[in-house]
């Protein structure tokens, strides 16, 4: 399947147009391809992960949850390493920084943003839930698993057994339902249908960790994460009481997030 077949597509739609494409996602399950780089980047103000893929063959790119300090950073190393960039994304419209889609569009000309479409920001490309982003020979499918925001979106990429899972779930935690539409029984509802479904063996890359942990599994969030292996009452009531200040950022980045960061 060439890149501009799959540049985005929904499932549905892919079985449908090219039964190619549908048994080469049946058939290449979990099995590692050499071909696919990562790169996990950190932003140290707002603990941020930010994540490079790419095809090594065709040198098509995607980075998610770029920071916007850090986009002449991310560009540098894109061209550095001879990918061509064709979608920034985001998982959420972020609320404790300003996103760097928008300035990577300009750095990296042809490039373009990407964001849920429930989060109500704009971008270039508003994805929903089972839409599938192709770079190269490889996919990531978005699931949408709101609840930290009515947009979350989790970007599993079955092929190598990895998902990032934004502010949905965290490293022995999970986003605050505090704010922007907020709710946490449509978290829990999330994580438990859409990521602890998941093989126990994939590794999860959050949005942000704080306490210098890099990836997860889905088996260890299961056993071990201290709200989400609780009864849904319990886990409510957890969250109620997380008493967390405001993001410092929030006034400003939640207006800017809405345009991409370019406000
Ligand atoms: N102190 C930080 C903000 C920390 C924070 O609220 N993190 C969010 C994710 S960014 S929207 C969160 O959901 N945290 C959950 C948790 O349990 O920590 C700042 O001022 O920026
Ligand atoms: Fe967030």
């Amino acid at each position: 399947m060439t890149s501009k077949l799959c540049t985005l597509r929904n499932v549905e739609k892919l079985f449908l147009v090219s039964n190619v494409g549908k048994v080469r996602w049946m058939s290449i399950g979990m099995q590692k391809d050499s071909n696919f780089f990562f790169r996990q980047l950190f932003d140290t103000v707002s603990s941020t992960y930010t994540y490079l893929l790419g095809d090594l063959k065709t040198k098509e790119a995607v980075l998610i949850d770029p920071v916007l300090e850090h986009a002449e950073r991310d560009a540098a190393l894109i061209k550095e390493l001879g990918f061509k960039l064709i979608y920034a994304m985001n998982t959420h419209m972020h609320a404790d920084h300003i996103t760097g889609t928008g300035k990577l569009k300009s750095l990296i000309p042809g490039s373009k943003s990407v964001i849920g479409k429930a989060s109500g920001a704009k971008a270039d490309i508003h994805l929903v839930d089972g839409d599938i982003v192709c770079f190269g020979c490889h996919q990531l499918l978005a699931t949408a698993t709101p609840g930290h925001t009515n947009g979350c979106l989790t970007y599993i990429c079955h092929e190598q057994g990895i998902a990032f899972t934004g502010d949905t779930l965290l490293i022995r935690g999970c986003g605050r339902t505090d704010f922007q539409e907020g709710s946490s029984e449509s978290l829990y509802n999330s994580v438990h249908t859409k990521i602890f479904t998941l093989p126990d063996n994939y590794t999860l890359y959050p949005a942000h960790d704080y306490k210098g942990q890099t990836a997860t599994t889905v088996l260890e969030e299961k056993k071990y994460n201290p709200r989400l292996t609780k009864p849904l009452n319990e886990f409510i009531e957890i969250m109620k009481n997380l008493n967390l200040p405001y993001p410092k950022m929030i006034d400003k980045a939640v207006p800017a997030n809405r345009v991409c960061g370019l406000y």
